[in-house]
């Protein structure tokens, strides 16, 4: 496993402590991902600052609205130099080709690397109950995110953001070169929390996850990096 598999979430609300969560796990981690929170409170430029410290970014922002709104948000967030952006399968193929090629052509114009544009499929928190009963979908979680993930890589994106559970179905029907990134990834013993379709992180790595997302079971840990190290330990 190489460094960059593991993403560690700054789900946090201030600038200052997501720079201080970057200093902190900068020697063992090197890829941090901004999310909702942390990006309402502190703006684009905490991208940009967690990437001139040397890191990559995630930026999870989860975009889904009609094509043209999304495309142009993408440009604006290609601006950041985040290295992975993310918008909603449920979106359609419309909207997750406006993502990807609103990506590729910003970054062409400014002469950056473009980021890698993937789909969210079925959250990690939702169980097979919730997707039924409150969600209104029919049949199993499994075969939607299988769905999503040929919708995506059919729209042009590069991977998709699915749960552990997943990875398998989705790398047999996408290849080897597709990426699947897997939060709900939980260390034997840890609190799930919110997250229902989970596994370690061993577990995930094994069944052939591109990256790892975890936040809690490492921002909430007493020690950090001791947390970190299990995590990596478990997975060699
Ligand atoms: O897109 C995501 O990153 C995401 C998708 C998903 O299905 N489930 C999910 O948990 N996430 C994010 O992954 C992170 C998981 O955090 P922990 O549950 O604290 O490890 C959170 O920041 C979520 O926003």
């Amino acid at each position: 496993m190489s460094k960059d598999q593991l993403i560690v979430a700054l789900d946090v609300d201030s600038r200052a402590k997501a720079l201080e969560l970057v200093s902190e796990l900068a020697g063992h981690v090197g890829f941090f991902k901004v999310g909702m929170e942390l990006f309402y409170a502190a703006g684009i430029g905490i991208v940009q600052e967690i990437v001139a410290a040397g890191a990559k970014v995630f930026l999870d922002l989860k975009l889904h609205d009609i094509p043209n709104t999304v495309g142009r948000a993408a440009r604006v967030l290609v601006r950041s130099g985040a290295s992975i952006i993310n918008v909603h399968a449920a979106g359609g193929s419309a909207m997750l080709q406006a993502a990807g090629a609103a990506a590729r052509e910003e970054a062409h114009r400014l002469g950056m690397p473009a980021p890698l544009v993937v789909a969210v499929t079925v959250l990690t928190s939702i169980d097979r109950e919730t997707y039924q009963q409150e969600i209104g979908f029919s049949g199993e979680i499994a075969d939607r995110v299988r769905a999503w993930a040929l919708l995506a890589q059919k729209s042009g994106l590069d991977g998709v953001v699915c749960s552990p559970r997943e990875i398998t179905l989705v790398r047999d029907a996408c290849g080897p070169e597709f990426k699947i990134i897997t939060p709900g990834i939980r260390p034997a013993g840890a609190q799930l929390g919110d997250q229902r379709r989970v596994m370690t992180p061993g577990e995930a790595i094994k069944a052939g996850a591109s990256h790892l997302v975890v936040g809690r079971p490492v921002t909430g840990a007493a020690d950090r990096i001791a947390a970190i190290k299990n995590i990596l330990d478990e997975i060699n």
